[in-house]
């Protein structure tokens, strides 16, 4: 892989006052967040807080129903492939690979953003063609190198083992040459040596020069891994800091964390619950009419 100099701080995501609502639903409300060049930025908080939602609204497979999200300074696209083209890529919470592809032609679809040879070249196999068609083999090549998977090139991608999917998942958006890569959950499923080596792997794509913005509920990747975290909560953003200041925040612990504490959102909801329970317990073992029995 070719690498570049990072350079920090030029702002490559900027979304503002993202929204996104799904009939009566707002799944993701007002949600600020950049990115810059060199960080890897972490997006936390419960299921169903709107972390997904919210990568789609960056990557146009939803239009937000408010707000903008620049790459680069520009408006992005609405439309994945033209986001992809832009320079943004992702990887998906269920591995969405081309399972009786072979793992190094799996990387190949990824780099079709990149390649300028169209249709009647690959009817016609134009010398352009077999040019561009090596190029990228050697380039997705190098990219299962980077991984770990160059050994397993020819291996058909329904036959890796679950943590090795994932990787691939990772060189396939790598192939797209992007300047941000977006991860959902990258070591779910993954046995801790996995894990550890997936925080190895995004330490080195961040090295290349490419912007990470991961979701993950493993907490102990995300505070080892982010120099920034955002933790939303219900849609909003509750808090965003490095991970001393969003572990340290009474808000996040309560919300996500940790135990709730006094006066923490919920926690009246979730005494009011704990009293019924309490209330209809007796009543569950009495038999039915026995009130009116006595
Ligand atoms: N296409 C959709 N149509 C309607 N509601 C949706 C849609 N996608 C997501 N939602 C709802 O939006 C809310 C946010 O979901 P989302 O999947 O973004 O949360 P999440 O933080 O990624 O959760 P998890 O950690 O469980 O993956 C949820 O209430 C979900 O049911």
């Amino acid at each position: 892989m070719t690498t570049q100099t990072i350079t920090r701080g030029e702002t490559v995501l900027d979304a503002r006052g993202v929204t996104m609502r799904f009939g009566g639903l707002t799944a993701v409300h007002n949600v600020d967040l950049t990115v810059d060049s060199g960080e890897i930025v972490g997006l936390i908080g419960p299921n169903g807080a709107g972390k997904t939602t919210f990568f789609n609204c960056l990557t146009g497979l939803y239009v937000p129903t408010e707000g903008e999200v620049r790459f680069k300074g520009q408006v992005l696209p609405p439309k994945s492939f033209k986001v992809t083209a832009a320079g943004i890529a992702r990887t998906f919470q269920n591995i969405r690979l081309f399972a009786n592809m072979s793992v190094l032609e799996n990387v190949l679809v990824g780099r079709h953003t990149r390649t300028k040879e169209g249709f009647w070249a690959a009817i016609l196999r134009s010398p352009g063609f077999h040019r561009a068609e090596r190029a990228s083999r050697e380039r997705a090549m190098e990219l299962l190198e980077f991984v770990g998977l160059a050994h397993k090139a020819e291996h058909l991608a329904r036959n890796l083992p679950y943590g090795e999917q994932r990787k691939l998942e990772i060189a396939r958006a790598l192939a797209s040459e992007p300047g941000l890569l977006l991860l959902d959950e990258p070591t779910a499923g993954m046995n801790p040596q996995e894990t550890r080596a997936t925080e190895e792997l995004v330490f080195a794509i961040r090295d290349k020069g490419i912007a990470v913005l991961v979701i993950e509920h493993d907490m102990r990747f995300i505070f080892n891994l982010c120099d920034r975290v955002a933790v939303l909560v219900q849609g909003e953003k509750l808090v965003e800091g490095d991970s001393a200041t969003v572990q340290g925040d009474e808000r996040v612990v309560a919300a996500y964390l940790g135990e709730p504490f006094e006066d923490a959102p919920g926690a009246e909801e979730i005494a009011e619950v704990e009293a019924a329970e309490a209330q209809a317990a007796p009543t569950t073992d009495a038999a039915p009419g026995k009130e009116s029995d006595r």
